[in-house]
């Protein structure tokens, strides 16, 4: 396998090749099987508190499309819910599907949503980096967001109007002033449990959350989505029209509800 990537030659069927964690016991992303799910009275309420200055560039590092954040200080957080400690946000991308019927990497009793949101944080608490937490059990915290075809939603415009200016791998635009707050449902009632990044490197050091609630998103948008390109500008163009790792064993985890 030349480099990872989601073609038939390259997908997350070969990336257990070069990533052997990718057969690991806590891999995600997973299928919530709700009526699995336990509830846990000592479950906190999420407090998702960002300051819009934070955000610094929105990427295409071709397999997604992300808006980078200012992470030196504790000014964009994340602390409640099953997390103990202060976790800084970092950054935020996408995964979506190559139709609207598919492209959410967790599922729900089996069913796909067309595409997910991740918000990602590091324990800024106990590690003194990004790279440090993202290799520790407890070092990531990641809030997902299911994205349920329907209405166009105008908060979302803030980052598709920008992706035809990266279309290309590699691109970069700055893009601050926002928000990440305003992609949010209006419930913040979660599913938690103990998982792993769904790209590679696959680690195992991610503490879901995921959002019970879906935002709205159309076709039209997601659309933008599938025409990033997933080539650089020395390359063959190549759409990037699908990034979503699919559901993994639960090897016996639980799933806690709030
Ligand atoms: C959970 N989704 S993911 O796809 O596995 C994922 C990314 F794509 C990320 F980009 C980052 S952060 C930046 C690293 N280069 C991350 F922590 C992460 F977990
Ligand atoms: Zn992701």
């Amino acid at each position: 396998m030349l480099h990872w990537g989601y073609d038939e030659h390259n997908g997350p069927a070969h990336w257990k090749e070069v990533f052997p964690v990718a057969n690991g016991d806590r891999q995600s992303p997973i299928d919530i099987k709700t009526e699995e799910t336990k509830y846990d009275p000592s479950l906190r309420p999420l407090n998702p508190s960002y300051d819009p200055a934070s955000a610094k560039i929105i990427l295409n590092n071709g397999h997604s499309t992300s808006v980078e954040f200012d992470d030196t200080v504790n000014k964009s957080v994340l602390t409640g819910g099953p997390l103990s400690g202060t976790y800084r946000l970092r950054q935020i991308h996408f995964h979506w599907g190559s139709n609207d019927e598919a492209g959410s990497e967790h599922t729900v009793d089996g069913m796909k949503y067309a595409a997910e949101l991740h918000v990602v944080h590091w324990n800024a608490e106990k590690y003194s980096s990004f790279v440090e937490a993202a290799s520790q059990s407890d070092g990531l915290a990641v809030m997902a967001v299911f994205l349920k075809i329907g209405e166009c939603n105008p908060q979302l415009n803030k980052i598709t109007d920008r992706l035809d200016t990266i279309r290309i791998k590699g691109k970069k635009a700055l893009f601050t002033n926002f928000d990440p707050s305003c992609l949010l449902p209006k419930s913040l009632d979660y599913w938690t449990y103990f998982g792993s990044l769904t790209v590679p490197p696959l680690l195992e050091s991610v503490i879901w959350i995921v959002l019970r609630e879906p935002i709205s998103v159309c076709s039209e948008q997601l659309a933008k989505f599938r025409s990033l390109l997933s080539t650089a500008e020395d390359e063959v163009a190549c759409c990037l029209l699908r990034n979503f790792r699919p559901p993994q064993p639960l090897r016996g985890r639980e799933v806690r509800r709030n």
